[in-house]
């Protein structure tokens, strides 16, 4: 018998799924950090103030610690456990102090984890959720501009990427020797006290995938981006090396002498939580992570060019090193599979307060509210409790329909509509990013993560989309699956080099089930239609944004000033007095047509010039900061006995 062990360190709890080398679930179990290490003082996992959102780090060891001993109490065989990977909290970061290195090395099993680790930290760990370095962010545009960070990372910048929560350190004095990310830090812990066996480093390097959530990842060329590096003061040291997902060494002597692990057990490098997911599904497959975070998946055969700017990403590939995930619009990546990644902050945790709010803290109440399938169409809400990452927005508004206009309101009178407010301008944001993203066709929809348990929730999933639902039959945990299923394919490669990961997973044995069919009935499916059709306008209002479905395209916009200058101008001779008052004239009209044109979130600059053909030449110049994504210029001139000039930006 061969066990596969994995570890999901997530937001607000660790979790551990066993599967064997057939794909049977062996062991399944969760700490949560509230409920299970109150010490820690954490609320959902974290600790928030204001934006800041933290960890503390000796709370992911606690929990590691006290998981295993569970496991021990329940008499799991770790001597049958042949490798053992995992992930962890994409982007979050771990700072250890120059103490760090020695305590590693000095482990000694007799003694508890925790109690030893205690002081190898330099402060808390800024996690994913924390929105607090916008400062941070625009002394790094400085030194590499938004585009081309994306071109390099495949990310705009975002507060939420290591890179500007490195700085903040920096720059609030933080002493630190070693940065890792959440998963690099889990892999080190499980090498202690031998540490790592590859780049020459004790520490364990940082996986490539994980990496590129960082935004300080080249992601083509597989190496740091050396201006962030310099900027953010890290020498080679203090970041180490960055490495595909491989097997880094054996289980450390701290965990055989007191678990009872092999010692030849393989230690496989751990992810992010994101790639982990996508290594556990089909590319056919569209899944939905109804985490603490709502994250949204799936694969597109092509590049679709209007999705830059979009908020998603291109990762590496966690398994296939000449590929990569994500997404982006970028000629310099070689883009052999898109995988297209959408989060969402105002998950889990908006569902719970409106729950808690509204619902006297029930899911039942709040499942008893969603029955009520084809009401409330008029009303619509957004519930970005904490500021959303796309639209980036911190509000909580609620409208309702009246005579085509969206009046915003206070509440509900009936404030169970809620409910299905939260739901509905949760999903139709997945439905949208998926459909501007280009995913039209998928096979199945998959759900995991916590809120995947609640059948009512996922109902209203399904008659979104009017597509059946399905889980994998392990669960919700299909981050530490992922693990599961990394580890199997590494310790199969010791045997076969060669061994593909899609082959790999096309041959493995998981079941799937399905939970829930979309409900059949004509006037639910015409109602929510329509209300997705108000949500997206509603949404393009209080989007910064244009909607890049509705751009502004400079052919149609030439050819409406085309028309408008043949109409006024076509036997007109120049005259210095009224032409001044023409250009005014003329550029209101084409403003109207423009505003008629209904382009959602642009500002208009007419330019209309008029001067007189007496064979002389003239040349006009004009700089115009704008979003290359969505802004564009459209121009005609109109001549006859005199000359007409006019530009539209
Ligand atoms: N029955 C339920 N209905 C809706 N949401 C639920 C239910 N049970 C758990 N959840 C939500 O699941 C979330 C935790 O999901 P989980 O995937 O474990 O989080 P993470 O991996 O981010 O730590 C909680 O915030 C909780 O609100
Ligand atoms: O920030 C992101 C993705 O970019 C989040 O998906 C985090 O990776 C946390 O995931 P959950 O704990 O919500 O599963």
């Amino acid at each position: 018998m061969e066990y596969f062990l994995s570890f999901d360190f997530s937001t607000q709890g660790l979790k551990a799924v066993c599967i064997d080398s057939a794909g049977v679930l062996k062991y399944n179990s969760v700490l949560n950090f509230d409920l299970d290490l109150p010490n820690f003082k954490t609320t959902n996992g974290t600790h928030q103030f204001e934006d800041t959102f933290t960890s503390p780090p000796l709370m992911w060891v606690a929990a590691l610690e006290n998981l295993l001993l569970k496991m021990k109490s329940e008499n799991f065989d770790f001597s049958l456990v042949k490798a053992i990977s995992g992930c962890g909290q994409q982007h979050g970061s771990v700072y250890l102090n120059k103490d760090a290195r020695n305590i590693f090395k000095n482990l000694n099993s007799d003694l508890s984890l925790v109690e030893q680790l205690k002081n190898v930290f330099s402060c808390d760990s800024p996690v994913w959720q924390d929105s607090s370095t916008k400062n941070e962010i625009k002394i790094l545009t400085k030194i590499v501009s938004d585009s081309d960070m994306v071109k390099l990372s495949g990310s705009n910048y975002y507060e939420r990427f290591t890179a500007s929560q490195i700085l903040k350190k920096v720059q609030t004095g933080v002493e630190f020797h070693r940065v890792q990310l959440v998963s690099n830090f889990a892999t080190n812990l499980f090498l202690l006290p031998e540490g790592s066996c590859v780049a020459n480093d004790y520490f364990c390097p940082i996986e490539s995938s994980d990496a590129s959530g960082m935004n300080l990842l080249n992601i083509d060329k597989k190496c740091w981006i050396p201006e962030i590096i310099t900027a953010l003061g890290l020498e080679k040291d203090k970041i180490g090396d960055v490495i595909d997902s491989q097997i880094v060494g054996n289980v450390g002597s701290f965990f055989s002498e007191k678990f009872g692990f092999t010692s030849d057990c393989k230690i496989v490098i751990f992810s992010g939580d994101n790639p982990s997911t996508f290594c556990s599904y089909q590319s056919t497959d569209l899944v939905f992570s109804l985490g603490t975070s709502d994250t949204c998946f799936f694969s597109v055969p092509k590049i679709n060019k209007n999705a830059k700017g979009l908020g998603g990403h291109v990762f590496v590939h966690p398994h296939n090193p000449d590929k990569y995930m994500g997404m982006v619009n970028s000629n310099t990546l070689k883009l052999l599979m898109q995988f297209h990644k959408v989060c969402f902050k105002n998950g889990s945790l908006a569902r719970l307060k409106v729950r808690d709010e509204y619902f006297n803290k029930s899911w039942q109440l709040f499942n008893a509210s969603l029955k009520k399938l084809s009401s409330n169409i008029n009303y619509f809400g957004f519930y970005f409790f904490q500021e959303e990452i796309q639209p980036k927005l911190k509000c909580n508004l609620k409208f309702v329909k009246k005579e085509n206009h969206f009046v915003e309101i206070k509440d509900f009178d009936d404030k169970e509509v809620n409910a299905k407010c939260i739901l509905e301008s949760q999903f139709f944001a997945m439905k949208y990013y998926a459909t501007q993203l280009g995913k039209l066709n998928y096979d199945r929809v998959f759900v995991t993560g916590g809120a995947s348990s609640n059948k009512e929730i996922l109902q209203y999933l399904s008659n979104i989309f009017n597509k059946p639902i399905y889980q994998q039959k392990h669960g919700n945990a299909s981050a530490a699956f992922g693990g599961c299923l990394r580890a199997i394919y590494e310790f199969n490669k010791l045997k076969d080099p060669s061994l593909i990961y899609d082959d790999f997973l096309a041959n493995f044995n998981f079941e799937t089930i399905k939970i829930i069919d979309p409900v059949n009935d004509d006037e639910l499916r015409f109602h929510l239609d329509k209300k997705y059709h108000d949500y997206v306008e509603l949404r393009c209002d209080y989007t910064l944004r244009p909607n890049f479905q509705k751009k502004f395209r400079p052919q149609i916009v030439g050819k409406l000033i085309k028309q408008l200058l043949n109409d006024r101008l076509t036997g007109a001779t120049y005259h210095p007095d009224t032409c001044s008052q023409w250009t005014k004239e003329i550029s209101d009209e084409i403003k109207i047509k423009l505003k008629e044109l209904d382009l959602k979130r642009y500002k208009y600059v007419v330019n209309v010039v008029i001067g007189e053909m007496r064979g002389e030449g003239v040349r006009m110049g004009c700089r115009c900061f704008w979003d290359s994504d969505t802004d564009n210029i459209a121009q005609e001139t109109f001549i006859n006995v005199f000359f007409h000039f006019s530009t539209l930006f």
